[in-house]
C-alpha cells in the first residue's frame, strides 16, 4: 500500500492543505483571488515566482475541498505553465518549491547526499510514534537506512539476487490470476472488486517469493490471511488518503471517527503481516526469506523490513497495473501488438520486449503512481539559477514533466513505440527521458523497481494472450489523487476469452 512512499502528499508533520489558486482545470476554477505575487527571495537569479500565501479563512475553506485537493497535479501542471519550471507555493503551514524541469530532477538526484531524509504521511509518523513499533526501511533515516538499503539493493537491484525467485513468482501468480479470471469471462461479467483482486495479487507474488519453491503447498493455509491483509492494506490506503488532507495532529488529539478507524486498519494490517512473515519464517524453502535471513540482517528489523516490503508492494503495483490495464482497453491497436508479442515469445523474452517495455512506461509516464517526489538537499544549492536554502521542500512535478510536449511529443498520446530506438540509438519520440521517473532516481529510488517491472509485465502480457480487454467505463476515466494516483471511479473491465 504505500505510500507516498509513494509519495504524494506531503506530510512530515507539517504539510497538508493546499492552496488551489485561481487557476481553471478541466471543469474546476480554483479561486484565491487571482494575483501571483513575487515573493522576494535571497537567490542566486533574481526571485522565484511564487504564488501568494493564503489567509487563515482561505486555508480552513481549502480544508474541506476535498475535491479540489484531488486534482493537486491538474493545478501544479497549470502553475508550472503559467510560472515556469519552479515556483514557490505556500500549502497550510509549510512552503514547498514546486519542480518541473528534468534537468533540474537530475542536479536535485545529484545534491541530495549519500542518506536522502523519507518523507512519509504524517498520520503515519503519528501512528508510528504512538505504537513504537519497529518499521521496514519507508520509515527509516540516516545510517539505519543506508545499511538495510545497500543490503535490499542487492537482492532487488544489483546484483539482484533474487532475480530467479521473483520471476517464477510472478509468472506462478500471473497463470493463477488468468484461471481465476476465467470465471468472470466466461459469465460475460465486469471483474468485480478489480482493486481488491489486484492487491491479492500483488501480495501473493511478493508471499509466494518469500516461501519459495513449496508455496503452492502452503497457499490454502495463508489464504483467509492474505485476504484480510488485502482488505486491509487497501483500507489503510483508503484511510490515509483521507487523512492526508486534514490536520492530522488534531485529528488524533480529538480521537475522530477517522483517526480510530486508521488505527484499527492499521493495526490490522501490521499485526496480519507480522504474522504473515512469522509463518513465512517457519516454512520458507530456499525463498528470498531464506536469503535475506542469511544475509546478516538482524533479526530485529527482518520481520518490520518484509512486513513493510509487502506492504509497499501492494498500492503502488495495484494502481500501476489498472493504469495499465485501462489503457490497453482503450488502445486496442496496442492491445493486439502485445497480443502477438505474448504469443511468440518466452515470459523471459516478454520482459525484456522494447515495445513491452514501452507499454510500461507509457502507461507510468501518463499515469505516475508517485505524482509528485520530495527531497531537500542537505546544503545550499543552486537549482534553476536560484539559491534553494539547505533542508528547504521541494517537489518534483512528475505528472508535469510527463505530459510536457517538451519532453514528449505529443505527450497526451499513449505511444509506447516513442521508446523505440533509432539507428544513432536515440528515442524515437523522447525528447528528454528524465522527464518520467516513475520509480524516483537516486540512493532512494523505488527498491521495488525490477519486481513491479517483472510482475506487471507478466501479468498484462498473460491476460492479453488470455482474453481481449474491453472498458465498460461510459466517460475517459480520470487520475485523481488518493495519497497516490487512483482512477476517479471503478475501472469496468470485461473480458473475452480468445480462441487458441
Ligand atoms: C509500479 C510499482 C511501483 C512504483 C511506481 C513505485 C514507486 C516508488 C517511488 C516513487 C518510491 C520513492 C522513491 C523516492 O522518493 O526516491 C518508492 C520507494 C519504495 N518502494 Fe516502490 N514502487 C513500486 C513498487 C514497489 C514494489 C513492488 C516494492 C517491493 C518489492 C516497492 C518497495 C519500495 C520501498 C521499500 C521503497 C522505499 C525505498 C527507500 O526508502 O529506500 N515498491 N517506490
Amino acid at each position: 500500500m504505500l505510500n507516498l512512499v509513494h509519495k504524494c502528499l506531503f506530510t512530515r508533520g507539517k504539510v497538508r492543505q493546499v492552496d488551489f489558486s485561481s487557476v481553471r482545470c478541466g471543469k474546476f476554477k480554483f479561486s484565491n483571488g487571482g494575483a501571483f505575487s513575487k515573493n522576494s527571495v535571497d537567490t542566486g537569479k533574481s526571485e522565484i515566482p511564487s504564488c501568494r500565501k493564503l489567509s487563515f479563512f482561505e486555508n480552513l475553506k481549502g480544508l474541506v475541498c476535498w475535491d479540489r485537493a484531488q486534482r493537486l497535479h491538474e493545478f501544479v501542471d497549470q502553475q508550472h505553465r503559467a510560472l515556469g519550471p519552479i515556483f514557490r507555493m505556500h500549502i497550510g503551514a509549510v512552503t514547498a518549491l514546486f519542480i518541473n524541469s528534468p534537468e533540474s530532477y537530475q542536479r536535485i538526484f545529484k545534491l541530495e547526499g549519500p542518506t536522502p531524509q523519507n518523507f512519509v504521511p504524517e498520520a503515519w509518523t503519528l501512528y508510528n510514534q504512538m505504537r513504537q513499533c519497529p518499521r521496514g526501511l519507508l520509515f527509516m533515516n540516516g545510517g539505519e537506512w543506508l545499511n538495510n538499503r545497500r543490503m535490499l539493493n542487492k537482492f532487488f537491484l544489483k546484483p539482484y539476487a533474487a532475480k530467479e525467485i521473483i520471476f517464477t513468482s510472478c509468472e506462478n501468480e500471473a497463470v493463477k490470476l488468468c484461471n481465476n479470471w476465467k470465471l468472470f469471462a466466461d459469465a460475460g461479467e465486469i471483474i468485480p472488486d478489480l482493486e481488491k483482486k489486484l492487491y491479492l495479487w500483488s501480495i501473493e507474488v511478493m508471499v509466494s517469493a518469500l516461501v519459495g519453491k513449496t508455496w503452492d503447498l502452503h497457499r490454502e493455509e495463508f489464504s483467509s490471511d492474505l485476504e484480510i491483509l488485502a482488505e486491509n492494506l487497501h483500507q489503510v490506503f483508503v484511510q490515509s488518503a483521507r487523512l492526508s488532507f486534514l490536520p492530522a495532529k488534531l485529528i488524533m488529539r480529538f480521537q475522530f471517527p477517522v483517526w480510530r478507524k486508521f488505527v484499527r486498519v492499521m493495526d490490522t494490517s501490521q499485526n496480519v503481516a507480522k504474522g504473515v512473515v512469522h509463518k513465512i519464517s517457519k516454512i520458507s524453502d530456499n525463498g528470498l526469506f531464506d536469503l535475506m535471513r542469511d544475509s546478516g540482517i538482524p533479526d530485529e528489523n527482518l520481520v518490520a523490513i518484509i512486513a513493510d516490503l509487502i506492504i509497499a508492494a501492494g498500492d503502488t503495483t495495484t494502481y500501476s497495473t489498472q493504469w495499465a490495464l485501462y489503457l490497453l482497453a482503450t488502445h486496442q491497436d496496442v492491445q493486439e501488438k502485445l497480443f502477438d508479442i505474448s504469443r511468440s515469445n518466452s515470459p523471459q523474452e516478454i520482459i525484456n520486449n522494447s515495445y513491452v517495455k514501452g507499454i510500461l512506461r507509457e502507461s507510468l509516464r501518463l499515469y505516475p503512481t508517485a505524482p509528485f517526489l520530495m527531497r531537500s538537499l542537505p546544503e545550499d544549492s543552486i537549482i534553476e539559477g536560484y539559491k534553494i536554502n539547505k533542508g528547504e521542500l521541494m517537489i518534483m512535478s512528475m505528472y508535469s514533466s510527463g505530459r510536457d510536449n517538451n519532453n514528449f511529443p505529443e505527450a497526451s498520446e499513449f505511444n509506447p513505440l516513442r521508446w523505440t530506438r533509432d539507428s544513432r540509438n536515440k528515442y524515437e519520440k523522447v525528447t528528454n527521458p528524465l522527464g518520467t521517473l516513475p520509480f524516483a532516481a537516486g540512493a532512494r529510488s523505488c527498491v521495488g523497481k525490477k519486481v513491479a517491472e517483472t510482475q506487471i509485465a507478466l501479468t498484462i502480457s498473460k491476460l492479453v494472450k488470455t482474453f481481449r480487454i474491453t472498458c465498460d467505463n461510459a466517460e475517459k476515466v480520470k487520475m485523481i489523487l488518493h495519497l497516490i494516483s487512483v482512477p476517479s471511479e471503478p475501472l469496468k473491465l470485461r473480458l473475452t476469452t480468445r480462441s487458441k
